[in-house]
């Protein structure tokens, strides 16, 4: 049994919606389907997750944005119209849009999740109503339904393990399932959502629950590339990687696939293929849990920016028991989260998502870090970017790291941070971000070409 998952590319519109009925039909083994919201048609037009959220902003600031609503309403029934589906369809959409924003004009603490979740439920109701109506056996089947139990922790929702063994149970049901994707419930009954680009976590847990033989993400890519495809012109396509690998290629920047969605999977060691709704024959990228020596180490180029670095200095640090612990226990009291925190003798550096550290915050954690830690320099460098490369058995092979700084040198990028040796697979280089660009193809040009 194979659990097919489609992202928002895939369903943007009703000749989105053909295609993937195509693909279920071209395999009896494709059960169970798990679906995200409608995304973007085009490079300018909005992703119907984008706009409920600006739709929920809206109300929670007492004006509620009517166009916007009817930019949400008019996308799906343009989809049920064209698909020629019954009214109802569109109608049982737009109920549930409207119950949800009754919840966040109550204000009530999960409503804004049960608003980003009616993407999902949406496309989800249209696919099941499409695949009925063309005369498959097909049930929607709620999160609730299937058994996706889930930490309580708004747009950021962690699975419960629980969740796996009833799952297991869908196995018995022999119609096609489609479940919509990005949400979950608590045990208390309260909806809530994962973290963006979160369907792939909802196919991973069902795949994983079903003991499913394959795990298929169809996306709008042939296949996962070895660097971000807006950085290179036609890059080199991946057809196989390890979960290793691809978890810290997605984490640094590869958005084709979430990386909270490979864990899911791995613990039950059921593959993952990465697939081309618009082009299905192509073979597509696998994703497994070991592969035999490749010629080459390096796999990937992963690159995010938007980070910064928080530069802690103090003379003798390395004498001071439990200085490391102090600064990062300053970091959590603020509920600040980091990313990597290389270390010298004397200094330490502190990698921090831009956004996790907004200007209002970083004047307390500054005043903090200076009055308890007594450092002798505390600097804040926004604007920075980090560069991960990728590859099993790359921390075995000698001189990938001087081909990278020459690499570096010829793009006049200036690398202000290197960090290796914690995780096996890869090695992160700090740069500004106005260099990244540069750096990447760089990078591209000595590992690839
Ligand atoms: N290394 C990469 N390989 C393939 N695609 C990538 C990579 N890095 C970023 N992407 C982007 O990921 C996109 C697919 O992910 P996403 O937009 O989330 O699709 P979906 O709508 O199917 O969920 C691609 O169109 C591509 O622009
Ligand atoms: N619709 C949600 C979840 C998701 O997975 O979407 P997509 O498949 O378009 O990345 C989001 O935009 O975050």
């Amino acid at each position: 049994m194979k659990v097919v998952k489609f992202g928002g590319s895939s369903l943007a519109d009703a000749g989105q919606l053909k295609k993937v009925k195509n693909i279920i039909d071209l395999d009896e083994d494709r059960r169970v389907v798990v679906v995200s919201a409608p995304g973007k048609r085009h490079s300018e037009d909005e992703k119907v997750t984008d706009l409920l959220i600006a739709l929920g902003t809206s109300i929670q600031m007492h004006q509620m944005d009517e166009s916007v609503y009817k930019k949400i309403i008019d996308r799906f029934q343009s989809m049920t119209e064209e698909l020629d589906l019954s009214f109802h369809v569109a109608e049982q959409v737009k109920d549930k849009i409207d119950e949800a924003i009754e919840l966040v004009k109550d204000g009530s603490e999960h409503a804004l999740d049960a608003l980003k979740a009616c993407g999902e439920d949406g496309s989800a109701h249209i696919l099941s109503a499409y695949l009925q109506k063309a005369g498959s056996d097909a049930s929607y089947v709620n999160p609730k339904e299937a058994g996706i139990l889930v930490r309580d922790q708004p747009g950021g929702a962690l699975v419960l393990e629980e969740s796996f063994e009833k799952l297991y149970s869908l196995r018995h049901r022999n119609e096609i399932l489609v479940i919509p994707g990005f949400f979950g419930y608590t045990s208390e009954g309260e909806l809530v959502t994962f973290s963006r680009g979160g369907s792939d976590i909802t196919g991973s847990i069902v795949a994983a629950g079903l003991k499913a033989d394959l795990y298929e993400n169809f996306t709008d890519v042939d296949s996962v590339y070895c660097v971000n495809p807006m950085f290179v012109d036609q890059p080199k396509q991946l057809t196989s990687l390890t979960y290793r690998e691809m978890r810290e290629l997605s984490y640094a920047g590869f958005s084709v696939f979430h990386d909270e969605a490979l864990i899911p999977a791995f613990k039950e060691k059921i593959p993952v293929c990465i697939k081309n709704t618009n082009n299905p024959a192509a073979p597509g990228t696998m994703i497994v849990a070991d592969l035999p020596e490749r010629e080459s180490h390096v796999v990937g180029i992963a690159s995010d920016d938007g980070f910064l670095n928080l530069y802690v200095s103090k003379y003798l640090m390395n004498r001071e028991i439990g200085f490391g612990r102090r600064l990062l226990q300053i970091l959590e009291d603020e509920e600040v989260s980091f990313e990597h925190a290389p270390s010298g003798i004397d200094d330490m550096s502190v990698v921090i998502r831009e956004h996790h550290l907004p200007p209002e915050k970083e004047e307390k954690v500054v005043r903090r870090i200076k009055e308890e830690l007594e450092v002798d320099t505390v600097l804040i460098e926004r604007e920075m970017a980090m560069i991960m490369i990728v590859g099993e058995g790359m921390n075995q092979t000698i001189g990938i790291a001087s081909r990278a700084a020459a690499a570096f040198r010829e793009a006049e990028v200036n690398i202000e941070m290197i960090n290796q040796g914690s995780s096996e697979v890869s090695m992160m280089f700090g740069v500004k971000s106005a260099g990244l660009g540069k750096a990447v193809q760089s990078l591209y040009r000595t590992f690839f070409e």
